[in-house]
């Protein structure tokens, strides 16, 4: 939850901050990261890709050296992510275990955090029979279920903004939601994204 946003009337400008987004596996956070930077000129970070670009593959820090690993790695990432002046104006994707992790939801409370909220319909056929996300092992659909009761409430407590992905709407449409809810947001107006049924 951001504390930063509204300014007061009489504060000077904040500076920029990313926008960080949040959500399930498979919500399709890192494609509407990256279709933010195409579309409306964001700078796109995805912490994954980040940690596959300096530590290899997923499956393979966890096979080699468990969870606990990755998770450092990620808070680690995030944490360089969000001081680096560099990625001031990122649309910013982390993974969905991220907020988890005590240190990483810590971090989130101070920035402005996007929710995209996916429904099981528009999920499902995305992970069945995926083998490259550890965490939904050995079956992908169960294991998409369990996470998702585990850390729903965590993804709601730190939305700033709650994005519809359900009825797998078009990339195109959910972006135009999160761009007008930034400029909302930016401008000091409350959100009024309404809660949707997933
Ligand atoms: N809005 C969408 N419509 C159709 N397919 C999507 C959409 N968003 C994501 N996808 C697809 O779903 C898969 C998972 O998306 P991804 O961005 O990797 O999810 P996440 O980063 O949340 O785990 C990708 O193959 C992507 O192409
Ligand atoms: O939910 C999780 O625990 C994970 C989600 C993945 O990212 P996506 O949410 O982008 O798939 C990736 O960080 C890793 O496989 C663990
Ligand atoms: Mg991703």
């Amino acid at each position: 939850m951001n504390a930063q946003f509204p300014a007061p009337a009489d504060a000077a400008p904040a500076p920029q901050r990313p926008v960080v987004l949040i959500g399930p596996m498979a919500a399709g956070k890192s494609f509407l990261a990256l279709h933010m930077s195409k579309f409306y000129g964001y700078d796109f970070v995805d912490a994954d890709q980040v940690i596959v670009s300096r530590h290899g593959v997923i499956p393979k820090i966890f096979a080699e050296h468990g969870e606990k690993y990755f998770r450092d790695l990620e808070a680690d990432t995030i944490a360089e992510v969000l001081r680096d002046p560099d990625h001031a104006n990122a649309i910013f994707s982390v993974g969905g275990g991220a907020p988890m992790t005590p240190s990483v939801r810590e971090m989130l409370r101070h920035e402005l955090v996007a929710y995209l909220k996916v429904d099981t319909e528009t999920v499902l056929p995305r992970i069945s029979g995926n083998r490259t996300r550890p965490m939904l092992q050995p079956d992908p659909e169960r294991r998409w279920q369990e996470l998702y009761e585990a850390r729903r409430g965590c993804y709601e407590e730190l939305a700033d903004i709650t994005l519809d992905g359900t009825r797998n709407r078009p990339v195109a449409e959910i972006g135009a939601d999160l761009e007008a809810a930034i400029t909302r947001l930016r401008s000091g107006a409350p959100d009024t994204t309404q809660e949707v049924q997933a």
